[in-house]
């Protein structure tokens, strides 16, 4: 990779930051905040982090992923349909979902989020980048049960802020650490789920083996998720072998043409 492109890579996860800290104020601006608290109190959330814990017992737990597109991959799966892959990766079994709604970068949406919700009975997770309290509402009232935390995303204020919110509304928290110092930080918000990200998301490079090093200092009680660049069976072994019960797996699904025969032969 020439020095250029390295260096328009790293700036990905601030931009992407910075776009949702700017977005985020103009939804909150045109919200109808009792119509979403009515929305919000519509369900009872699932059980995100229950179901891991259940399914990692008897063999891997696996949040699949929902994905459209990514900033390091671009397209990663044309004409996508929430409603049939929910359906599809249940019957496959995943234990949860994992679905995009941020829109510019991953060409997600919260209408996804609903659509999955309507066509499966399994918990699902919004995938975006937090950063207000406010889509922590949001989240619950388009039926996430669970929010993701990325600690290089937010200040210690932030976090302990979006996971209390978390707790108001009932959904757990899958935070997602890269290197020891956001381990720690991640110690102190007391989270049901972390998640450590085998892809540096300042370099894009994935590495298995920086995961399961640090998947060591992680405190003993969490459900550990190992996140992205998974992409078969020995993975899913080697990495369980080395302590981790859930998985995130996106891509390697997305690309298939029967994302449900690719998670079934994970599982096998
Ligand atoms: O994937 C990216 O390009 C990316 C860029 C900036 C922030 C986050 C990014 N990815 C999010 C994820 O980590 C993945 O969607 C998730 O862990 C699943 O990974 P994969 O199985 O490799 O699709």
């Amino acid at each position: 990779m020439t020095e250029a492109a390295e260096i328009e890579k790293k700036m990905y996860l601030p931009e992407i930051v910075a776009f949702h800290r700017q977005d985020v104020e103009r939804r909150k601006a045109e919200a109808d905040f009792a119509a979403l608290e009515l929305a919000a109190s519509a369900h009872e959330p699932r059980g995100f982090a229950r179901a891991l814990r259940e399914k990692a017992k008897t063999g891997p737990a696996v949040i699949a992923e929902i994905k459209k597109a990514s900033p390091s991959k671009g397209l990663i799966r044309e004409n996508l349909d929430p409603t049939a892959l929910a359906i599809e990766l249940e019957a496959a079994g995943a234990a949860v979902l994992s679905v995009l709604t941020d829109e510019p970068y991953f060409q997600g949406s919260l209408g996804n989020l609903r659509a999955a919700r309507a066509a499966c009975k399994l918990p699902l997770l919004r995938k975006d980048f937090m950063v207000d309290p406010f889509q922590v509402l949001e989240a619950r009232a388009n039926g996430a049960d669970a929010i993701l935390l990325i600690v290089a995303a937010l200040n210690d204020i932030e976090l302990r802020t979006l996971r209390e919110e978390a707790r108001r509304y009932g959904l757990d928290v899958l935070c997602e650490v890269h290197d020891a110092e956001e381990v720690e930080r991640a110690r102190a918000l007391d989270c049901e789920c972390v998640g450590v990200n085998t892809r540096d998301l300042k370099t894009f490079h994935v590495s298995l083996d920086r995961a399961i090093e640090l998947s060591q200092s992680l405190p003993a009680d969490v459900i550990r998720v190992a996140e992205s660049g998974i992409t078969g069976r020995e993975d899913v072994q080697r990495m369980r072998a080395a302590g981790f019960g859930a998985f995130l797996i996106g891509e390697s699904l997305m690309r298939a043409e029967r994302p449900g025969e690719a998670l079934k032969a994970l599982l096998s």
